[in-house]
């Protein structure tokens, strides 16, 4: 049975929260009205593989919510055990071409967005964060991790080449040399090693406590003037942007041609035979 405690808990948090008109299908947006901070949860089961359409709408939701002008934007995932298993292999491997290509356009787009963001961003990782999954905690200016998670850029160990975007969010968040080390290794790292490094800025024991502190750093902004503070922030990314920019038709183009390579395709197909095995053994 259901506590009066539990209930008026929920009764509070129907009263301040409101879900966002366009929220499409595979990111659910809440606005909480006290706060003004908006929640996109990642939701395409079992582990948020980025195809195009999750891409789709959660490029569809960080547009929006910047347009609404909320407070902040905190990004976090449905599944308790994955924040986002990242690309979604089956994209890739023996893909239909014209959707490799909107998949790669989709995936650029989403990282301009999230990257170039003009609200406070955060992630709370509620699970393990490999590549694209990691792409986008790194794109965020604030990240808090749940206790015995993974997460790093892995790509080089699928024999994919990191995108210059994977690049510019490591040097972000890393010193140089462990950002470059990090990237040719293609390192997972554990939660432990992430704080250490500096990849996230703190650990939760609950996705709650995780929502709470992004939502504590997003409200540190609170006196800050809006436009100031994307400005600056604009300042600090906007070289990263420019090159982006003048880079992303090659990219998609090395991109494309790279999925294309018969040894690719092989590489491709036993990783995502492995992924497959390690649940029927
Ligand atoms: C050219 C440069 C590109 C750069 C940009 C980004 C690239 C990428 O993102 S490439 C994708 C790389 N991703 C990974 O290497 C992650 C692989 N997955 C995992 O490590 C794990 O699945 C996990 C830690 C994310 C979750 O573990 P767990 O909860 O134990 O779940 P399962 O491993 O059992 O997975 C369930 C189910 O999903 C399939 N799967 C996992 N990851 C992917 C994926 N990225 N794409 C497609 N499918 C994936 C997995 O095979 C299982 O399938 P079934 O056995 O059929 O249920």
């Amino acid at each position: 049975m259901m506590s009066s405690m539990s209930l008026s808990r929920m009764l509070r948090a129907a009263s301040v929260c409101r879900t966002m008109s366009t929220a499409t299908k595979l990111t659910a947006v809440e606005v909480n009205d006290k706060t003004g901070i908006a929640t996109v949860t990642l939701s395409r089961p079992p582990i948020n593989a980025l195809n195009v359409e999750l891409l789709h709408d959660l490029y569809q939701s960080i547009k929006e919510i910047e347009n609404n002008k909320s407070r902040g934007l905190i990004l976090t995932s449905s599944n308790d055990k994955v924040f986002s298993a990242g690309l979604d292999i089956n994209e890739m491997y023996r893909p239909d071409k014209d959707r490799a290509r909107l998949l790669w356009t989709k995936l650029q787009d989403v990282w301009l967005a999230l990257y170039g963001c003009a609200l406070p961003t955060a992630a709370a990782i509620n699970g393990h964060a490999p590549a694209g999954g990691c792409l986008l905690a790194t794109s965020c200016e604030y990240r808090v991790i749940l206790p015995q998670c993974r997460i790093g850029l892995n790509e080089i160990q699928l024999g994919l080449v990191p995108p210059i975007f994977c690049m510019f969010n490591f040097l972000n968040v890393l010193p140089r040399r462990v950002a470059e080390r990090a990237l040719v290794q293609g390192r997972i790292f554990t939660t432990e090693q992430a704080l250490q490094i500096g990849l996230v800025d703190d650990v939760a024991s609950s996705k709650e406590k995780a929502l709470e502190k992004c939502s504590q750093f997003i409200a540190t902004f609170a006196q800050t003037n809006p436009l100031a503070r994307s400005l600056t922030k604009l300042k600090f990314r906007g070289a990263d942007l420019q090159r982006f920019e003048s880079e992303r038709t090659n990219e998609l183009e090395s991109f494309l041609e790279f999925i294309d390579h018969p040894q690719m395709q092989e590489d491709l197909g036993i990783y995502l035979e492995g992924l497959k095995k390690k649940n029927r053994n």
